[in-house]
């Protein structure tokens, strides 16, 4: 469903800060697989997942999804790719600040009863209509997650969801992807620093350097079976 083949990421080529991040990646995710990827902080990681979803163009190799290859799409194309197909949340949240969470979470869909529930669920209901600055960053992450739920795209890139959140909110976060995952046969893609996190994958990729030097098919356990947390 998500192939890369030999993919090299190089930012500011030719130029005196040119540095290479990926460094020939080849990557093979079946449709409804929730991967993670694991690595230590600057290793290419999050280049990585941008270049899968097309939010950062390659400097060569192939990326195709669902055997369209992203890189020969029209601008047209791209734009329907990123609002229909692909959800992705963002480190660092990419909330629109003049708008209220509740704006952000619907910003290109109608409201469901889905989200309005998880809205309860997360417990960021009296956050609903402040401003992201006005937000602490668990509300802020739980909103950036519910704005990607909010698409039901087939496809959902994390880039450490559960980044700000506490042990209670990961579990409830990670407790509706996983369920998504089921149910719709969403394909999930989840950056983390979290070992516990990659208990509930199908699949942990370990990069390092720019190199994926792990791809290994783990056994998805219930997120409820998991004793430590
Ligand atoms: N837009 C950019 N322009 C130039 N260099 C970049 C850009 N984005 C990332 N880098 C560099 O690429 C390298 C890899 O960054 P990346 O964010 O992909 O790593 P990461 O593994 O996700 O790190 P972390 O776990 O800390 O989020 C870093 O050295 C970073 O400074």
């Amino acid at each position: 469903m998500i192939k890369a083949n030999n993919i090299v990421k190089i930012y500011n080529q030719h130029k005196q800060n040119e540095l290479k991040v990926l460094n020939g990646i080849d990557l093979d995710i079946a449709e409804g697989e929730l991967c993670t990827i694991i690595g230590k902080s600057g290793s290419g990681k999050s280049t990585l997942l941008k270049c899968l979803s097309g939010l950062e163009g390659v400097t060569s190799g192939q990326i195709s999804i669902n055997d369209r290859d992203i890189q020969s799409f029209t601008s047209k194309e791209t734009n329907e790719f990123r609002r229909q197909d692909i959800a992705f949340v963002f480190q660092e949240y990419n909330l629109i600040d003049d708008l209220t969470l509740h704006e952000n979470i619907y910003l290109e869909n109608e409201p469901t009863e889905t989200i309005e529930n998880l809205i309860d669920v997360w417990d960021i209901r009296k956050a609903i209509n402040l401003f992201p600055m006005q937000c602490s960053g668990g509300q802020q992450q739980k909103a950036a997650i519910l704005r990607a739920l909010a698409k039901e795209s087939k496809i959902i890139f994390c880039d450490e969801p559960t980044g700000a959140l506490d042990g209670k909110s990961s579990q409830e976060v990670l407790t509706v992807l996983q369920a998504i995952q089921k149910s719709h046969r969403s394909t999930i893609i989840l950056i983390t620093h979290n070992e516990q996190i990659t208990k509930i994958s199908d699949r942990v990729i370990t990069i390092h350097d720019g190199n994926k030097i792990s791809d290994r098919k783990n056994v998805n356990v219930e997120l409820a079976e998991l004793l430590e947390w």
